[in-house]
């Protein structure tokens, strides 16, 4: 096959900021980023006034989020999912009219899997920051122009902050399981260290207690690659002609940040040298497969995502440190009282297993004693999105102890 960009793929996840306001009733000032997509199943909590770790505060705020299964009427089987980097409040839902297939765990939540939406009631909100339906850099500020990038700089402790504002309009005042991968990874442990009261049992999967220089460099180079992009007018891009903004940088960070989340080995195996039709065979006059892979995604991307939301929450990432203000990344650990699965992938780049072995090791509650899981996959980082058996395995044991 030929592989072309996908200009024809349609966009997934846009709603307008009336269809929030029907929803929230009143007017949000805040709100998503594009027009023409339905609300879909998506629901959306006020949590009101929000004041960032930075000092800045957002008049109005709410968070998109999903509910999969049934709360018991004690209020104590909820399990919290946060997603990574670019998820959203989607888990898995199979076709039915009106919806494709949609959801980042299809093997993980839903009847019968290993978080049985028969028993569980899972609750999965977008993050604070993003651009799936909840309050971020794309959203109306008071002035009634898009935040942009004059949206407060967003910590991860912020984020989990808005989320725990979400438990309160739900009524969830302990969750029997936070889980969640990477980015979420990070959340669910500031949600340990945060609320140990209010945290049962925690996945922490393929995360790092802090996010180190190295993990910053690579994510500093993806950041200046949007602000490169001469269509990026710092930040103020929305109301550009024909939807112009910085596509291209964002297209470029997304296939520099792809690099981080597969192995060299999966790209060796998968593409090895193969190139498109039309090359030749010296590799001039075409693309190499594995070219047209990063691409592909770099351009899908574009179709799903704010760029000035992935600056924010890129930045977010970068703030991550779990002892600051703590006395240092070891007493915070050794505050978290909720029984813990740590799971690392052997091939992961971007968040190594050392980084795992050191938050196992100082988890006072792990239940793999003082190390991580060490999941097998040649799938690098992205494997926890795609090793559905070997994480799902490991979840169940979480929940069954
Ligand atoms: C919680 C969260 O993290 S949510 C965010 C998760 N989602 C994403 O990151 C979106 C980007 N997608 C991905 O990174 C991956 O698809 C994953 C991690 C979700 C799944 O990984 P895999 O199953 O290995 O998918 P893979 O990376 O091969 O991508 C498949 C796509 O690449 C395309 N592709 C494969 N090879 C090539 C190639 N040589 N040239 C162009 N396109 C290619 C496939 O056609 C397929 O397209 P589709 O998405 O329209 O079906
Ligand atoms: N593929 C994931 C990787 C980050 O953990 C994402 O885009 O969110």
């Amino acid at each position: 096959m030929d592989w072309q960009t996908n200009e024809d793929t349609v966009p997934s996840g846009f709603i307008t900021e009336a269809q929030i306001r029907s929803v929230l009733g009143k007017p949000p000032a805040s709100g998503a980023w594009r027009e023409g997509d339905p609300v879909g199943r998506r629901k959306f909590a006020d949590i009101g006034e929000f004041a960032f770790e930075h000092g800045e505060v957002v008049p109005h705020t709410h968070l998109a989020y999903q509910t999969y299964g049934t709360l018991s009427a004690a209020r104590d089987n909820a399990i919290l999912v946060l997603h990574a980097l670019t998820g959203d409040s989607n888990l898995n839902h199979p076709a039915e009219p009106g919806h494709p297939t949609d959801g980042w765990w299809p093997g993980l939540v839903g009847p019968g899997l290993p978080i049985d939406t028969d028993r569980w009631f899972v609750v999965a909100p977008n993050m604070l920051g993003s651009c799936q339906g909840s309050t971020g850099p794309s959203s109306m500020a008071p002035d009634g122009a898009e935040w942009g990038a004059r949206f407060p700089y967003t910590t991860i402790a912020d984020q989990v902050r808005a989320q725990h504002g979400l438990a309160e309009v739900l009524g969830i005042d302990r969750w029997f399981a936070v889980v969640g991968g990477s980015m979420g990874g990070m959340q669910v442990l500031e949600w340990g260290v945060r609320y140990p009261d209010e945290v049962t049992r925690m996945a922490v999967i393929a995360a790092p207690a802090t996010s180190s220089a190295d993990q910053i460099a690579l994510n500093s180079v993806q950041i200046q690659a949007i602000r490169a992009d001469p269509l990026f007018h710092g930040g103020a891009y929305y109301d550009a002609p024909d939807g112009e903004g910085p596509h291209q940088g964002l297209a470029l960070a997304r296939r520099m940040a792809l690099l981080n989340y597969r192995s060299p080995s999966e790209l060796n195996d998968r593409f090895q040298r193969s190139w498109q039709s039309g090359i030749s065979p010296l590799g001039g006059g075409g693309r190499f497969a594995v070219e047209s892979y990063l691409d592909f995604h770099g351009n899908k991307f574009t179709r799903r995502f704010d760029a000035n939301s992935y600056i924010t929450l890129v930045e977010a990432m970068n703030s991550h440190d779990i002892g600051r203000g703590r006395a240092g990344v070891i007493p915070a650990l050794e505050s978290v009282t909720a029984q813990t699965l740590v799971i690392g992938i052997d091939s992961d780049r971007l968040f190594p297993v050392p980084d795992q072995e050191l938050i196992a090791e100082h988890l006072p509650n792990n239940i793999d004693g003082d190390v991580p899981v060490v999941i097998e996959s040649n799938f690098g980082h992205d494997g926890f999105l795609i090793e559905f058996d070997l994480v799902g395995r490991e979840i169940t044991r979480l929940l069954a102890i």
